[in-house]
C-alpha cells in the first residue's frame, strides 16, 4: 500500500485522510504542529515538528496541500531526498526559474511530480494545447468575497489579466489557472468575480482553437472548513493517489 507523508495538514488534507482509500496516512508535517497533531490523533500517524525528520521517515510520497510558498520552500528538498510528490499548490510553477529547477531535480533523481486536476475538470484533454494551436483560453473563476478576503455587497470584478500575476494576488485562490496553462501549454487569461451571492466557487473555462471549442463550467461545493477550497480539489488528491499505480492509465 502507498504511504503518504501530508505537507499541510488544514482542510483538503484532512478529507484525504479521512478518505484513504488505496493508500495509509505515515507521517504529517504543519508549520502549525497543532494541525498536524489533530490529524495524527485521526489517523494514528506521527506529526513532526521538524521538517527533515519528516522527510527522512519512512513513506514513499509527499502529498502537498499546504501553500504555495510550502511548495516553493521545500519541493526541491523533496525530490533530492528520493521521493515523489503531488503537488496541488500549483501556483508555485508561475515562477519558471522554480519550475525549470524543478524539472531538472526531479529528472536528476528520476522522481515524479504530479499535479492533479485539483478544482476544475477537463484538464486531461486540454492537455492536447501542447500539440495543436490554441487562439483563446479564458478561465473566469466566481467565488464569495469571505473567500477573497474582501466584503462588497456587490458582484465586483477583482482581477481580470495573466493567470501568472493573478496567482501572485490570490494564491490561496487560483491554483487551477496556473493548471490550465501547464497542461494546454498556453498562456491563460483569467476573470477574477467576488459574488456576494456566491455559494459554491465556479470555474468557467472557454478555449477556442484548432479542435474546435469548449466551454465548460463547474460549480464546486466548498470544502466544510474552508469555503475558498472546493471539495473537488479533496477528491481529485484521493483519486489520483487511488490510481496511482495502476497498470492501466485513463485520460489523455
Ligand atoms: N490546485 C487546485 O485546484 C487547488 C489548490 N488548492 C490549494 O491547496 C492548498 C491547501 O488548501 P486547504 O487545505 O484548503 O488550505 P488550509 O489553509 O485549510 O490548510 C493549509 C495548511 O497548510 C499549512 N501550511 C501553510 N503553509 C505551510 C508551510 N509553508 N509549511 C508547512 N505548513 C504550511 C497551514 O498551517 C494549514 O494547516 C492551498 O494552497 C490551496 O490554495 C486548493 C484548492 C484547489
Ligand atoms: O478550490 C477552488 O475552487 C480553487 C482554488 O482555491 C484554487 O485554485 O486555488
Amino acid at each position: 500500500m502507498i504511504r503518504v507523508g501530508l505537507l499541510g495538514c488544514g482542510n483538503v488534507a484532512e478529507v484525504i485522510a479521512k478518505d484513504n482509500i488505496g493508500f495509509e496516512i505515515s507521517a504529517l508535517y504543519d508549520m502549525d504542529i497543532r494541525h498536524a497533531k489533530h490529524l495524527s490523533e485521526l489517523t494514528g500517524a506521527p506529526a513532526f515538528e521538524n521538517f527533515e525528520e519528516f522527510l527522512s521517515s519512512d513513506f514513499d510520497i509527499v502529498v502537498e496541500a499546504a501553500s504555495v510558498s510550502a511548495v516553493l520552500t521545500h519541493a526541491e528538498s523533496v525530490l533530492t531526498s528520493g521521493k515523489d510528490m503531488i503537488i496541488l499548490s500549483v501556483g508555485a510553477f508561475a515562477d519558471p526559474e522554480f519550475s525549470a529547477n524543478i524539472k531538472e531535480t526531479a529528472n536528476k533523481f528520476k522522481r515524479t511530480v504530479r499535479i492533479p486536476s485539483g478544482a476544475i475538470m477537463g484538464l486531461d484533454n486540454l492537455k492536447i494545447g501542447q500539440i495543436s494551436d490554441m487562439k483563446r483560453l479564458l478561465l473566469r473563476t466566481t467565488k464569495n468575497p469571505r473567500s477573497l478576503g474582501i466584503e462588497t455587497d456587490e458582484k465586483i470584478l477583482l482581477f481580470s489579466g495573466r493567470a501568472d500575476e493573478c496567482i501572485k494576488k490570490y494564491p490561496k485562490n487560483i491554483n487551477v489557472a496556473v493548471a490550465l496553462e501547464i497542461a494546454s501549454g498556453h498562456e491563460v487569461d483569467v476573470e477574477l468575480w467576488a459574488d456576494p451571492e456566491a455559494d459554491r466557487n465556479t470555474h468557467e473555462i472557454f478555449a477556442e482553437g484548432e479542435f474546435g471549442e469548449f466551454y465548460l463550467r463547474i460549480k464546486n461545493n466548498p470544502c466544510p472548513d474552508n469555503p475558498a477550497t472546493s471539495y473537488l480539489a479533496a477528491l481529485s488528491v484521493i483519486t489520483l493517489l487511488k490510481n496511482l499505480e495502476e497498470p492501466i492509465k485513463i485520460g489523455t
